[in-house]
């Protein structure tokens, strides 16, 4: 059992992520959704950097809003270093400092990769040595999305959006993404979604009772094709995260309407990604959505999983 840490600080940076598909199913008996779900890990980073300490606190700067993430024991980092720390038996603390450079509550899964990249640094710092599959168990039982952060790449997800298997992907898709000034509440998204199902009694979505990923979907990521893969962007919580904030549906038409190769919420929402067909496009495309008022970044994918930066 380690008590003492071996490092004096390790850094870990961890990607954000969109849902290039997400098919969602049955409300399955721990009140999670069965979904199924393409994941693309994209080039806008978390840094987190953890240091040895006796307790457990965290702190936040970067390029978002970062006024509304909770410092205490509710904040996701510090949820993950202490299931850590319970698992291994380890008996000291961590002080955490995190760069945040994916918006908050924005269907990007900011949270999640800050659990993730906490994860791997403070299994670093501690010298406690957990395997990949440890890590990832670890992380599944903190959020559906923190097992792909840790991951990377591309890959599908199933079950709560957990259970992933790599997917082939060639080359590099380039992103155009809408940021709102408001978050969105994933809970609150899939009850939208579920209302919505129940007031038409729909069953749930039509592709029945087991959701997968489209073939056109994987086949599109592996060619590395993005007009293909523009064509075939899903997400089932569109709509319901259009119900709650009607305004997104205004954005997702005047970026079509300006050439992008297709458009969809991520995830929970509210930001909505436009895929455009190269880097030039994507400029061009950025440019267009500012000057009607909207803030707009760029990201490219897929990118790497959690990874080490520096440790000393
Ligand atoms: C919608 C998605 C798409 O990737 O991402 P975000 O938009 O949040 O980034 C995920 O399903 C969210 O993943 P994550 O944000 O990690 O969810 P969790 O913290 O585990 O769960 C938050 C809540 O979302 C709902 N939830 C989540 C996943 C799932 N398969 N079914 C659900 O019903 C549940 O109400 C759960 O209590
Ligand atoms: N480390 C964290 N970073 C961001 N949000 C966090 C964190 N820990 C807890 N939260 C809470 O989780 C909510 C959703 O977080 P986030 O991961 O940014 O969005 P999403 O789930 O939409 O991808 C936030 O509104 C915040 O209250």
């Amino acid at each position: 059992m380690t008590t003492e840490a071996i490092l004096k600080h390790v850094h870990v940076r961890a990607p954000g992520k969109i849902n290039v598909f997400l098919k969602v199913g049955e409300v399955m008996d721990d009140g999670y959704h069965d979904v199924a779900t393409a994941y693309q890990a994209i080039s806008l980073y978390e840094d987190v950097h953890a240091y040895p300490a006796d307790d457990f606190s965290v702190s936040f700067s970067g390029s978002v809003d970062v006024s509304g993430v909770p410092t205490d024991t509710s904040n996701l980092a510090i949820r993950a270093a202490k299931a850590l720390a319970r698992r291994t038996g380890y008996r000291g603390g961590v002080r955490l400092e995190i760069e945040k450079h994916v918006p908050v509550a924005g269907g990007m899964g900011g949270g999640s990769a800050d659990a993730a990249a906490t994860l791997l640094a403070c299994d670093a710092l501690w010298g406690t040595e957990r395997s990949r599959d440890d890590l990832l168990a670890l992380a599944a039982r903190l959020g559906a999305d923190v097992p792909f952060a840790l991951l990377g790449g591309t890959a599908v997800g199933t079950g709560r959006g957990d259970q992933l298997s790599s997917a082939l992907a060639k080359g590099q898709f380039e992103w155009v993404l809408a940021l709102a000034d408001f978050g969105m509440s994933t809970p609150q998204v899939y009850q939208e979604l579920d209302a919505h199902r129940a007031r038409h009694i729909l069953d749930i979505s039509p592709s029945g009772r087991q959701p997968t990923v489209d073939a056109a979907v994987l086949q599109a990521l592996r060619a590395g094709d993005a007009h293909l893969l523009g064509e075939v962007l899903y997400n089932d919580l569109q709509a319901a995260a259009l119900q709650l904030r009607p305004v997104l549906g205004e954005v997702l038409e005047f970026g079509d309407s300006q050439g992008a190769l297709g458009s969809l919420v991520s995830g929970s929402g509210p930001t909505i990604a436009f895929l455009a067909a190269d880097t030039d496009d994507a400029v061009e495309l950025q440019v267009t959505l500012a000057s009607y008022g909207l803030k707009v970044i760029r990201a490219h994918g897929p990118v790497h999983g959690a990874r080490i930066v520096s440790q000393n």
